[in-house]
């Protein structure tokens, strides 16, 4: 970064418009006053840091040369777009994000017509993109009218399966669409795949186009002081110095490799490209993720993502905390079971570090795949290892399985095949709200014939389940736990392996009996505390599994109380209504029996701390005593004991 100028600009820039008035060079101390910005905010916030680092000059220009919110820009992911939002009405609350009540780490529609999309799962850019290329030549109305579509996607998001579907559509369509390449060669860890090295040969040699001679034509549309600048940048337009790219063959004009920090080329290209495209055009710009913030450029990530910082040292803040991470749990048991057996092998799709992969791959590297973000595949993988007579643990974000969900369907649970599927992030996660959380995972899983679902209640039922996973051979199976730190319990020196479709009462008790799907036990727990203040004790129970039920357990409850409340971390439709079924199945409601199933509700939860995410929820220990006074008709403290 150079020195802050006198006069800042930023200030002045309080929407895209504000920038029209300003030259190049005004341009470029602009591009430097966002970074700091950008760097000040998240600093104080956390959260993605590095990518938006990397497009502050791509952002600048884009916002410079196109007239949003007519014309969409649509940010593959959303976590680069932090710059965007500094410069489309939103400074004032940059240092809210990823905060209750704040701006949204990713992009939005609610939020700014500035984000004509949403996003925050990676790949879908091109595709939306191209729908609003073809709703603009259709007649489509929207209030802030349609003009240009523009996808920024990066290297990372390449690798999906959706970005080739869209460029395939584009291609055959023709439509005026302009998707910019943004290859920094990073994803979260460094990208693997046939693609990435692909991209790299693009440019290996002759790192950035060579901008020749002026050519007549588009230039002369342009006023001065583009000309210059729009000369070459015609001359690349027609030259297209690398011909045969694989998105040539698939119908863009490709355009590339571009030094995407450098203004000089960016704004005069974006220019003669505003002027003169007409079917869709790849434009490859090379960036460095973390660009500018010496602490995120030499990072293992980037800075892909950073908890609250000081901007001088780089030195994060993070609570120190003594339990181990469910992440770290399930990596641990799994390369203790991978000692012991040596079929057992290992999928990610792109989220090494977050899955807690990274060391399995440093021991076992023969036996772990990172697919790239390409969570279809990863799993059609897994089904094909698992009929090659290996034991594959695929392990997904629950938010991102979705994705692969008819992959779950089609080639694993109607095949019966053993794919073992390590769920992280089951449940709310926190700053990265709605789009990230694990709320489907139960309903979309158990709803599978032959599928065995299961969610840890703490670290060491965690452990249980790797191995109860290693030895079910019988078809597929799954395990969910959340993001964040275990609960401290004892660790045992070995996994047990549990008997399929059994639960464990936790304690005995009368009237009403709670049982527990997954790590809300200790919520349970507390509640069961202080509900027997108010002299009640219920029976606490843990299902482990939601599939199959434990059936015999579960009526037992049923016969042994007045009322039986499931708790689970999941939406409408998991485990509570496969208890309901059960229950009504076997005539249990005939009698008058009180059952009440605690769920997400049914709305999607902004960002907050997990806790407070679960206290919107009403899933809570406060809100599970509330819950057990109610359905034992207690409304007032004091009515218990009389
Ligand atoms: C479907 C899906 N899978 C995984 C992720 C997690 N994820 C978020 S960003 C990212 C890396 C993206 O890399 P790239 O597109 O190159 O962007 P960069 O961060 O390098 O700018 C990944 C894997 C996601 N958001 N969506
Ligand atoms: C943008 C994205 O999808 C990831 O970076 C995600 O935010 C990671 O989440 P965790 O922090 O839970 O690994
Ligand atoms: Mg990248």
């Amino acid at each position: 970064m150079t020195d802050t100028p006198k006069t800042p600009l930023l200030d002045l820039v309080h929407r895209p418009a504000d920038m029209k008035g300003l030259s190049d060079r005004q341009l470029v101390q602009l591009a430097d006053e966002l970074r700091r910005e950008t760097v000040s905010a998240v600093s104080v916030t956390g959260g993605h840091l590095g990518a938006g680092l990397g497009v502050v000059e791509l952002t600048v220009a884009l916002h410079a040369v196109f007239d949003t919110p007519r014309d969409k820009i649509i940010w593959d992911v959303g976590h680069q777009c932090y710059p965007h939002k500094i410069l489309t009405g939103r400074r004032d609350r940059i240092r809210t994000l990823r905060m209750k009540g704040g701006l949204s780490g990713f992009t939005k529609r609610s939020e700014s017509p500035y984000d004509p999309f949403g996003a925050a799962h990676s790949s879908t850019s091109i595709s939306a993109a191209l729908g609003f290329a073809v709703a603009r030549d259709l007649g489509g109305v929207v209030p802030e009218g349609l003009g240009d579509a523009i996808a920024v996607i990066g290297d990372g998001s390449m690798s999906a399966g959706m970005a080739y579907e869209a460029m395939n559509n584009a291609g055959h369509l023709k439509k005026r669409m302009i998707v910019i390449l943004n290859d920094n060669e990073m994803s979260i860890a460094p990208p693997t795949g046939a693609m990435s090295s692909y991209l790299s040969r693009l440019y290996s040699g002759e790192p950035f186009q060579d901008f020749k001679a002026a050519a007549k034509g588009a230039v002369s549309l342009l006023p001065e002081p583009f000309r210059e600048g729009a000369k070459r940048a015609k001359d690349m337009l027609k030259g297209m110095a690398v011909g045969g790219t694989l998105f040539e063959e698939l119908g863009f004009s490709y355009i590339g490799p571009i030094d995407g920090h450098d203004l000089d080329q960016l704004l005069p290209l974006l220019r003669t490209v505003k002027a003169r495209a007409t079917g869709p055009i790849m434009i490859h710009a090379l960036t460095k993720k973390g660009k500018g913030y010496a602490p995120a450029e030499t990072a293992r990530d980037k800075g892909h993502a950073t908890a609250k910082f000081d901007v001088l040292t780089g030195q994060q803040t993070k609570a120190p905390s003594n339990a181990p991470s469910y992440t770290k749990v399930f990596a641990q048991s799994l390369l203790e079971e991978a000692m012991k057996d040596d079929k057992i092998c290992a999928v990610t799709a792109a989220m090494p570090d977050g899955t807690g992969l990274n060391l399995f791959a440093e021991r076992y590297p023969s036996r772990c795949f990172d697919v790239g973000i390409a969570e279809q595949h990863g799993v059609t993988f897994s089904a094909a290892l698992a009929a090659g007579g290996m034991k594959p643990f695929c392990a997904m974000y629950s938010t991102f399985l979705q994705r692969g969900y008819d992959q779950v369907v089609h080639d694993v649970a109607i095949q019966r095949l053993p794919v073992r599927f390590a769920i992280d992030r089951a449940g709310l996660v926190g700053a990265d709200g709605a789009t990230h959380a694990g709320s489907f995972d139960i309903a979309y899983l158990a709803n599978l014939p032959g599928f065995v679902v299961m969610a840890a209640a703490d670290e060491a039922e965690l452990k249980h389940m790797v191995a109860t996973a290693v030895a079910h051979d019988d078809g597929p199976i799954a395990f969910r736990f959340p993001r964040g730190e275990g609960n401290g319990v004892d660790m045992p020196e070995v996994g047990e392996v549990l008997e399929i479709g059994k639960g464990r009462i936790i304690t005995e008790g009368a009237r009403v009996a709670i049982l527990s799907f997954g790590t809300r036990l200790a919520e349970v727990q507390k509640a069961g505390e202080a509900l027997a203040a108010r002299g009640i004790t219920p029976t606490i129970a843990d299902a482990r599994f939601a599939k199959p039920l434990d059936r015999d357990m579960i009526l037992d409850l049923a016969v042994n109380h007045e009322a039986l409340i499931t708790v689970e971390e999941g939406a409408i439709g998991g485990f509570g209504s496969h208890v309901a079924q059960l229950l009504s199945d076997e005539g249990v409601f005939d009698t008058g029996f009180k059952f009440r199933s605690m769920v997400l509700p049914d709305i999607f939860i902004d960002q907050s701390s997990p806790a407070d995410m679960y206290a919107v929820a009403g899933m809570n220990a406060a809100d599970i005593e509330t819950k057990v006074l109610s359905v034992l008709g207690i409304a007032q403290i004091g009515e218990a004991r009389a």
